[in-house]
């Protein structure tokens, strides 16, 4: 198949994940027959230095023409000073608002060869398999925002229709995997969170066969990391999901592993791993990219829809996990290139065993 991929490698680790998983995509491509073609646009601070914008006018319009987006991350020391006019991050925020991607899913898995990484050393951490749907384009990071010498404002505002979609989505996705939605909110306290509620609970009556439970989120924070086991599908605000979903990393063994795909109505998505820019390590070669890797599984998977290979990236990757290398987060010493060329050997061997037994399909059939 033809698809025109836009990738944003941003700032700091951003490029150097982004490229070990352009080459994995490429690898994809060599193997299956399909023809992707790149187009690199500047996002974040990058795209600062170069235009004075973070969402240059050049880079929303290459976007907006692509079938799907690969972004690694945005944000440095370099733009942080708090009166700066122009942050990189707003890049990022402008790019989802702009594209309506407001579905975040970040799934979460153990892998079993990096259990002793993990916070929670035990029995719990088995088939600990939880998508996080993480409401993407309202709430604190997009409301209203002001400033005085001595005061600061973040609006959170949500309408019904915003809280229906997601909510929809999350059920959906619950029906394709146990049956089990877990709302977290903090409808104790937040009138946001209140109206959340309400509408989860009349969304979840159109999903009958589907079990709902609400979590208040502080408690979650806390169960999440001593029972993670009990979640399936598991719908959550903006701030709350970003929050929680680095906290849910710790329990796969690190920030560098986990992908996202973030969904709008239409097949194209935007994919990023779910950590940042990463200025401690940054240009050393040390990043892990197996959470950007694994965010092209699933721009593989949804929009594209190449199931095939979506799963054969993802057992390359489980394939390296298990046998090394690793990375220096989860306890080894290969660098960014090092697991990259592992994850193409593994798919490599397994492009080749899937076409080897389709050969043998035919010559019997
Ligand atoms: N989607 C995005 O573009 C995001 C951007 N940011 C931005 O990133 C900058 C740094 O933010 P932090 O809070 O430090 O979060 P961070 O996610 O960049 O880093 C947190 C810790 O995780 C480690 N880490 C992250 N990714 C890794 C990888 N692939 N391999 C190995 N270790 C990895 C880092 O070395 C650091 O010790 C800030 O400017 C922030 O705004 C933060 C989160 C998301
Ligand atoms: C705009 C981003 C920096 C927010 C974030 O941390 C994330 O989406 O994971
Ligand atoms: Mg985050």
């Amino acid at each position: 198949m033809k698809a025109r991929i836009v990738t944003l490698p941003g700032d700091g680790v951003g490029p150097e994940v982004t490229a070990a998983a352009v080459a994995v995509l490429q690898a994809v491509a060599a193997h299956y027959a399909h023809d992707f073609s790149f187009d690199e646009q500047l996002i974040g601070g990058a795209a600062i230095d170069a235009t004075g914008e973070p969402l240059p006018a050049a880079t929303l319009a290459a976007c907006k023409n692509a079938d799907a987006l690969l972004l690694g991350a945005v944000g440095g020391p370099k733009w942080s000073d708090p009166n700066a006019p122009v942050r990189p991050e707003q890049g990022l925020l402008g790019l989802r608002a702009a594209l309506g991607v407001y579905a975040n899913l970040r799934p979460l898995t153990v892998h079993p060869a990096l259990a002793s990484l993990s916070p929670l050393k035990n029995e719990k951490l088995h088939n600990v398999d939880v998508l996080f749907v993480r409401e993407l384009t309202g709430g604190a990071y997009f409301g209203a925002k002001t400033r005085t010498a001595d005061t600061a404002t973040d609006e959170c505002k949500y309408t019904v229709a915003e809280v229906e979609r997601v909510t929809r989505r999350a059920f959906e996705l619950a029906r394709g995997r146990r049956q089990h939605v877990t709302s977290v909110d903090k409808a104790n306290v937040l009138e946001t969170s209140r109206l959340w509620r309400s509408t989860v609970i009349r969304v979840a009556a159109e999903y009958p066969d589907v079990k709902l439970e609400h979590q208040l989120v502080d408690s979650m924070a806390m169960l999440l990391l001593t029972q993670p086991n009990r979640y399936d599908v598991v719908v959550t605000e903006n701030l709350f999901g970003d929050i929680l979903t680095d906290e849910a990393a710790a329990l796969a063994g690190s920030l560098g592993l986990l992908p996202s795909a973030s969904l709008g109505e239409g097949r194209k998505g935007l994919y990023e791993p779910i950590h940042g820019s990463a200025p401690d390590i940054a240009g050393k070669g040390v990043a892990n990219p197996v959470g950007t890797i694994l965010s092209v599984a699933l721009l593989l998977r949804h929009s594209l829809q190449l199931e095939a290979e979506a799963q054969a990236v993802e057992a390359a990757v489980d394939h390296v996990l298990q046998h090394g290398p690793h990375s220096r987060d989860i306890g080894g010493d290969a660098g960014t290139d090092a697991v990259r060329d592992a994850v193409l050997a593994a798919l490599n061997d397994h492009a080749n065993s899937s076409n080897a037994s389709a050969d043998r399909e035919r010559a019997c059939g």
